[in-house]
C-alpha cells in the first residue's frame, strides 16, 4: 500500500514516520520550516527513549500524493476544508482517506467530498509535537482505534489497522468509531480549550482548585449534549474516566495550547462551538460551556494580540 499523508505535522509525521520506518512507501506532505528540515536532512521521531531517523519523500507539491492508496488525513480541522479539496482533484478514485484529527465533525466534510464508502476515522490516542522543525517529540503510550464510516468499508478498515499493527503501533478496530470518537472530544472539550485559555498544563488544570471545579462543569454539560444526542453513556463513570485518563497525560499541552503558543488558528468550532451548536440546538442549557467557547473565540479572533507577551513566557 501506497501511503500519503496530508499535513505532516505532529500526528502526520509520527503515525507515517513509523509506517515508513517499517517500510512502506510514505510521502509526506508538509510546508514551511519543517518541510525544508525533513528534505534537508531526515525526519526525526523521539519515541520515549528511542530516537528515529526516517527517510521517506518530503514534498509541498500536492500531486505526489496521487497515487496514494490511503491517505493520513492530518491537518487541523481548520484546514479541513482547503485540504479536502485540493486532494479532491488529484487523489485516485479509489483512495481511502483515515482522518486521525479531533472532534466528530470532519467525518462529515470528508464524506460529502469523497464519499462515505471512502472514508476511515481514528481516534487518535497520543501526545505529540512538533518539538523543532523536522523534529516530532511524542510522549506516553499511544494508540488508535480506527473503524470505517459506511460497512462498505469493513474489509479495507481491517488491513489499515493490520497496516499500522505490523509497524508496531497499537491500533484496534472500532466498530462505532463516531461514538468513541465522541468519548474523545469529551475529553478533549473538558481541558484544551481551558488549557488553551489559561496557558495551564493538564496536571495544573487538575491541581487548581477553580480550573479544575470549571472543567469538571465544562465535562458534565459537554456529556449532557452526547446523551442528548443519543450517545449509551453514564455521566459520573464517563466523568471519572476522563479525569482518571487526565492522569497520564499531566505534563502535556494540549494541541490547541500548542496552536495558542504558536499564534495558530485553533480548532475551536471541532473542540467547542460544535458541542455548543448542538447542545443549542436541542436546547441544553451549557452555561459553562458558552461561557469558554465566547472567551476561547474571542482569543482565536484577534489572533492573540493583546497577550502575545504572556503566551510567549509560557
Ligand atoms: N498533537 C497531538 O498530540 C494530537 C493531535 N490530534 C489531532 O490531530 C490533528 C492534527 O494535529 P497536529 O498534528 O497536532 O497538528 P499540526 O498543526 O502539528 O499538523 C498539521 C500540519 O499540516 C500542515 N498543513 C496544513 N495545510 C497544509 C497544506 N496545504 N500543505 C502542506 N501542509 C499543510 C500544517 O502546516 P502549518 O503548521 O504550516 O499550518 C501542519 O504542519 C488535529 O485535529 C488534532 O486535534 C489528535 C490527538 C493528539
Ligand atoms: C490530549 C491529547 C494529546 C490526547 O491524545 C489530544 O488529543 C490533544 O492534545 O489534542
Amino acid at each position: 500500500m501506497k501511503i500519503g499523508v496530508a499535513g505532516a505535522g505532529a500526528v502526520g509525521s509520527f503515525f507515517g514516520g513509523l509506517l515508513a520506518k517499517k517500510g512502506n512507501e510514505v510521502t509526506f506532505l508538509a510546508r514551511g520550516q519543517h518541510l525544508k528540515v525533513m528534505q534537508e536532512q531526515f525526519l526525526t521521531i523521539l519515541k520515549g527513549e528511542e530516537k528515529l531517523l526516517v527517510k521517506g519523500t518530503f514534498t509541498d507539491h500536492m500531486p505526489d500524493l496521487a497515487d496514494a492508496d490511503v491517505v493520513l488525513f492530518c491537518v487541523k480541522s481548520t484546514d479541513t476544508i482547503e485540504m479536502a479539496k485540493q486532494l479532491g482533484s488529484i487523489l485516485k478514485k479509489d483512495a481511502i482517506i483515515l482522518t486521525m484529527q479531533n472532534g466528530v465533525d470532519n467525518e462529515e466534510v470528508l464524506s460529502n467530498l469523497f464519499g462515505e464508502n471512502r472514508m476511515l476515522s481514528a481516534a487518535t490516542y497520543v501526545q505529540a509535537a512538533l518539538e523543532k522543525p523536522g523534529i516530532v517529540k511524542q510522549s506516553g503510550s499511544f494508540h488508535l482505534m480506527i473503524g470505517e464510516l459506511s460497512s462498505e468499508g469493513k474489509d479495507i478498515c481491517e488491513e489499515v489497522v493490520q497496516l499500522f499493527n505490523a509497524a508496531g503501533v497499537d491500533a484496534r478496530y472500532a466498530p462505532h468509531i463516531l461514538e468513541t470518537k465522541w468519548s474523545k472530544l469529551l475529553w478533549n472539550a473538558t481541558f484544551n480549550p481551558l488549557s488553551a485559555i489559561s496557558g495551564a498544563r493538564i496536571g495544573e488544570i487538575l491541581d487548581h482548585v477553580h480550573l479544575r471545579r470549571t472543567a469538571e462543569m465544562v465535562c458534565k454539560e459537554a456529556i449532557d449534549v452526547a446523551i442528548a444526542k443519543g450517545l449509551n453513556i453514564d455521566s459520573e463513570k464517563m466523568m471519572l474516566t476522563i479525569f482518571d485518563r487526565a492522569e497520564f497525560a499531566r505534563t502535556h499541552q494540549t494541541s490547541m495550547l500548542q496552536d495558542r503558543i504558536k499564534g495558530k488558528k485553533m480548532e475551536v468550532e471541532s473542540m467547542c462551538g460544535f458541542i455548543v451548536k448542538q447542545a443549542g440546538a436541542m436546547s441544553i442549557h451549557t452555561p459553562t460551556l458558552d461561557a469558554v467557547y465566547s472567551v476561547l473565540k474571542f482569543i482565536d479572533d484577534t489572533s492573540n494580540g493583546r497577550v502575545d507577551s504572556y503566551v510567549n513566557s509560557l
